[in-house]
């Protein structure tokens, strides 16, 4: 399993997300992977110095391309980290680091996820997150460490213009939910709205 970091838009490590490629083997009938190893992921969490992680719910959404989903996240009593995958297509993938002590907060960083790359992007709690469907037939499949709840769920708006996400040029008007089109900007957030 290789693990990579990620970088903000000006290039500074963004502690706390890590991608994960899986080792794949291929044969003549194919290939084979572990998309999900408890053990393994625990213990390349553990050598970034992060805690061990229990999912319990699983989320899969199916897009057509120039649709955005986001930017979300739950607060607490509800907080969650995801662990995002693309199994069909490919994304781009954003989080918007919302940890108020972070060198990082406010800014925002991407990569994309793709059926074919297997990339699978570490989500830590204190970030927002979203993606554009960059195919026609996109599918993410995604663990969370707590379950949904409606009245803890909150957002940013995909152009907020403080956070000033770069969007891949020929999607600059993605097809957005009724509700993601009322999010909030940054500005408007409330500091209980956001993470230590
Ligand atoms: C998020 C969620 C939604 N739903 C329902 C509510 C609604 O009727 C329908 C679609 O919900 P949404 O419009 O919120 O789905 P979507 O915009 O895809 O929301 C997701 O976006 C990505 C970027 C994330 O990071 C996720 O955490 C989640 O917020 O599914 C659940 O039943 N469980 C869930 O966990």
């Amino acid at each position: 399993m290789n693990v990579q970091s990620i970088n903000n838009s000006i290039g500074e490590l963004l502690e706390g997300p890590l991608v994960f490629s899986p080792c794949l083997f291929n044969d003549e009938r194919g290939n084979f992977f572990e998309s999900w190893n408890s053990q393994i992921f625990d213990d390349l969490l553990l050598n970034h110095d992060q805690g061990p992680q229990i999912f319990l719910q699983d989320n899969q959404s199916f897009s057509r391309k120039g649709v955005l989903r986001g930017l979300h996240y739950q607060i607490t009593p509800h907080v969650q980290g995801k662990l995002v995958r693309c199994i069909a297509g490919e994304i781009y993938d954003v989080i918007v680091d919302l940890r108020m002590s972070s060198k990082t907060f406010k800014s925002w960083g991407s990569i994309n996820l793709s059926a074919q790359n297997k990339k699978q992007l570490w989500v830590p709690v204190g970030f927002a997150h979203g993606f554009l469907s960059l195919t026609d037939c996109t599918e993410v499949l995604y663990k969370t460490t707590d379950y949904w709840d409606p009245k803890c769920e909150r957002g940013i708006s995909w152009d907020d213009p403080d956070i000033k996400i770069i969007w891949p040029e020929n999607f600059l008007h993605p097809e957005l939910s009724k509700k993601d089109l009322m999010l909030p900007s940054f500005s408007e957030l409330k500091s209980m709205d956001m993470f230590e």
